[in-house]
């Protein structure tokens, strides 16, 4: 069990004068392996509609097939089954304080028909697979966060859940510890083979675990596809604006906002953001608008990553050259799918300052 279909999914709260519509006509189609990011700011339905795949949320409308089954057609012993089949981990880790670590993992098998011999087993195994070892008598006020978001996400799968549905789990934790948490997410996920889907408002953690990812703002989703396809070809400000985040293009942005000599070169539109994908990478891009258009192109900013393998990427460069020549360059780049677009400073320089 691990393929989740999500069709036209409606979710709608109705109180007393009020109407929400919390996820709006979402359909998602997440297969078995992949590791999912659901991305958006605050608010924008993530973890209400990842709440509707094991039923905690039914919803308005839609349906939420998994395996080929409707699941709205389930009896309660079978929801029950596919509660035990996914695993959740929370911002807040949620243990039970009360408890050692031992038997925070052991508690979901509390009911289930495991032998005491295989819950053992497995709570040593769970252990060893998230590190935690020697800590198993601790008790979760003795750990870092670090530590009590591994503890969580043991417990987690402790059942050994097919899907494992991540809601801000690394949230609350500084850069290198959500670093280290993400490697142990893309172990289970490679290793174990456990479907993962991840709700975030950080790009950067869907950048550095997930295969492919959705967009979602004010109940929509507004974007989806693989990861390199959503990178390289973003359509929409929003997804535009989270990729920014990942690459410090809209901090270098900011910065050149700050300096008197850009905010003047960009009235005169020659400060370009050039954006490629892939093979484009190969072409002497600089050296080719010297040689064949006569401009001199100065890179001000550059970032080249790798994304699913495949190079991508990005610089901010100052560009001397009437606007005509810009035109038969901009014109020659798309050729060679290289995107060149205009810097606007004064414009970023509002439109931050309305985000800030
Ligand atoms: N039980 C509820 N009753 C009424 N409105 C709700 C309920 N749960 C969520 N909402 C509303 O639905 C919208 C989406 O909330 P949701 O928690 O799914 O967003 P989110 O993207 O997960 O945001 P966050 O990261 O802040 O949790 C919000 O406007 C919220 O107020």
């Amino acid at each position: 069990m691990a393929q989740i279909s999500l069709e036209h999914i409606d979710v709608t709260f109705k109180q007393k004068h009020q109407v929400s519509k919390a996820v709006q006509d979402v359909s998602l189609q997440i297969e078995k392996g992949d590791a999912y990011g659901i991305v958006g700011y605050s608010g924008a339905g993530k973890s209400t509609l990842v709440r509707v795949i094991n039923h905690l949320q039914k919803p308005s409308a839609g349906k939420v097939i998994i395996d080929n089954k409707d699941i709205d057609k389930f009896s309660l012993a079978q929801i029950r089954q596919l509660r035990k089949n996914i695993g959740f981990i929370f911002q807040h880790f949620n243990l039970m304080n009360a408890r050692t670590i031992e038997d925070n993992i052991l508690y979901p098998m509390v009911g289930t028909k495991t032998s005491n011999e295989e819950r053992k087993e497995r709570v040593q195994r769970l252990i060893n697979l998230v590190g935690l070892n020697g800590k198993e008598k601790f008790y979760p006020a003795q750990l870092s966060g670090g530590q009590k978001q591994r503890v969580a996400i043991a417990r987690a799968l402790a059942n050994n859940p097919q899907i494992l549905i991540s809601d801000e789990a690394t949230s609350a934790l500084d850069p290198k510890t959500t670093q280290a948490i993400l490697q142990l997410l893309k172990k289970i996920n490679k290793e174990l083979g456990v479907t993962i889907v991840l709700i975030t408002h950080e790009m950067d953690v869907v950048k550095s675990l997930c295969n492919k990812v959705a967009v979602m703002d004010t109940g929509k989703v507004v974007e989806k596809g693989s990861i390199l396809e959503v990178f390289s070809n973003p359509k929409t400000q929003l997804t535009k604006d989270f990729i920014d985040t990942t690459n410090n293009v809209k901090e270098a942005v900011d910065t050149l906002s700050a300096q008197e000599r850009f905010v003047e070169l960009s009235r005169n539109q020659q400060l370009f953001r050039l954006h490629y994908i892939g093979a484009s990478t190969e072409t002497p891009i600089i050296i080719d608008l010297y040689q064949k258009f006569g401009a001199v192109a100065n890179i001000v900013y550059g970032n080249i990553e790798f994304i699913s393998n495949v190079p991508l990427g990005n610089l901010i460069i100052e560009i001397d050259a009437e606007e005509s020549t810009i035109k038969e360059i901009k014109e020659y780049l798309a050729s060679k799918d290289v995107h060149l677009t205009n810097i606007n400073l004064d414009q970023e320089k509002i439109r931050n300052s309305k985000e800030g």
